[in-house]
């Protein structure tokens, strides 16, 4: 009987940024003990040291996974974002390295589409500068600049998860949702697509940012969108703080051309709670400015640590890489008396040959094999009988092109 590559109270997994404890409870229930818990981020050297003899790591949004740490972590056999970005992590790099990524695609979805309604309804009532009227002793009682968002535009820009789950909820309230999406999309209830960011803006009562951090919307959103968009209108990006020129959007507040903002995300966040948040629109009274909790909730972050834990936990114990964002997808059936093996290779013609003539060679009977591929990698699971295990993995680690490989069971 093989020897499992690693038992699993030597398997280390690396927690950051206060995962929610049902991550934990999986991994434990799954057997994994070996959880180094930090409730927040940490800072690049004490990264350093706690991941480089890591097997797994879970991390939020705040921790960057640069290709320089990765090729650090010697260990790092996967990498669980328990949030929906996976910006930031490398993750070509991880490929490169033969290290899967799995994040929560939709487990916060929900969260941020309900904090962006609300924002909408605060915006369109002229709340925040209200409150912050009242906090001062102030009185603001009037209804000018308030309006019901019944019948009013909201232009989501990104229609994908969280942007088709706004304009539902939108349309309940009785908005007329319009879209502008880079891939044609199905609308959902009576939104409509529409075919350029411009008729976008010149349109929208209301602009929702929900793209994720790409090249491509990188800065996105400057002075030219701003100045696109209808006087008196309101801006909303919970997306990616990269997306939007920040400082353009105070210059737009300013000026009145946009009559109120809510802020979630920024391209400079502090590291910690302790930190100093500085950012050119603070103590601009109608933007709402929120700590990138879009999706902090305690529904979302249960969900996410479940699901994300999950993800690591079956990974760890059959290979599955289905859903990974980086990888490719591989799933495959347990059979009786058989050993698994996971062979992680350079993507080039041939490896399969050569495993299969190696194993021929040594007589060594394969159950199973799935292969898939992307451009970069190619990841074959397979189930040889279960006393020649060994002997397979030494062929495995002789084979050309091997980033990595290691019996499962
Ligand atoms: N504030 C928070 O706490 C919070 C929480 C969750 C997610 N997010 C952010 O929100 C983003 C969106 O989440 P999602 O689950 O809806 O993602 P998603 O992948 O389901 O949808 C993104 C949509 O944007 C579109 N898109 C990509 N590039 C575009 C471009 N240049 N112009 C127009 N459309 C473009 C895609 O085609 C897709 O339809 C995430 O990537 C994440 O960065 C923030
Ligand atoms: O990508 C996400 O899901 C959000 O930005 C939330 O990130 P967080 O878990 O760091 O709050």
């Amino acid at each position: 009987m093989a020897k499992h590559s690693l038992d699993k109270d030597k398997i280390k997994i690396l927690l950051l940024e206060g995962v929610h404890q049902s991550a934990v409870d999986v991994l434990e229930r799954a057997g994994y003990t070996n959880i180094e818990y930090h409730k927040a981020s940490l800072d690049e050297s004490q990264l350093l040291e706690s991941i480089k003899d890591a097997h797994f790591v879970g991390l939020r949004s705040r921790t960057q996974l640069t290709a320089e740490v990765l090729n650090q972590a010697e260990k790092l056999v996967a990498i669980g974002c328990f949030c929906i970005g996976t910006n930031q992590v490398d993750l070509a790099a991880a490929e490169k390295l033969g290290v899967p990524v799995f994040n929560a695609p939709f487990s916060n979805t929900r969260s941020v589409a309900e904090l962006v309604i609300g924002e909408i309804i605060m915006l369109m009532r002229g709340i925040p500068q209200r409150n912050a009227q009242c906090h001062r002793g102030g009185w603001l009682k009037s209804a000018n600049g308030s309006v019901e968002v019944r019948g009013k535009t909201l232009g989501v820009i990104g229609y994908g998860h969280i942007g088709t789950q706004l304009g539902i909820l939108a349309e309940t309230l009785g908005m007329r949702v319009i879209f502008f999406d880079i891939e044609d999309k199905l609308p959902l209830g009576n939104a409509s697509q529409v075919h350029s960011l411009e008729a976008l803006l010149a349109t929208a009562d209301v602009v929702s940012l929900h793209v994720p951090e790409t090249p491509q919307t990188k800065d996105m959103f400057g002075a030219k969108e701003f100045s696109q968009m209808r006087q008196g209108s309101f801006f909303i990006n919970a997306s990616r703080g990269t997306v939007v020129d920040i400082e353009a959007l105070a210059e737009a507040v300013k000026s009145e051309h946009i009559a109120g903002a809510a802020i979630d995300v920024f391209p400079v966040e502090p590291i910690s709670n302790d930190d100093e948040f500085v950012s050119p629109l603070r103590g601009l009274d109608n933007v709402l400015l929120t700590p990138h909790i879009g999706g902090s909730t305690a529904e979302a972050q249960e969900n996410i640590g479940i699901e994300v834990a999950g993800k690591l936990a079956k990974y760890s114990d059959n290979g599955s890489t289905v859903s990974a964002v980086n990888f490719p997808e591989v799933s495959l059936a347990q059979h009786a008396g058989a050993s698994r093996l996971l062979h992680i290779h350079h993507n080039r013609p041939g490896v399969l040959i050569k495993i299969n003539q190696a194993f021929s060679a040594k007589g060594i009977n394969i159950a199973a094999q799935y292969l898939q591929t992307t451009a970069e990698i190619g990841y074959v699971v397979m189930e040889v009988d279960s006393d020649q295990a060994e002997e397979a993995l030494v062929e495995l680690k002789q084979i050309d092109g091997t980033i990595r490989t290691r019996v499962l069971f």
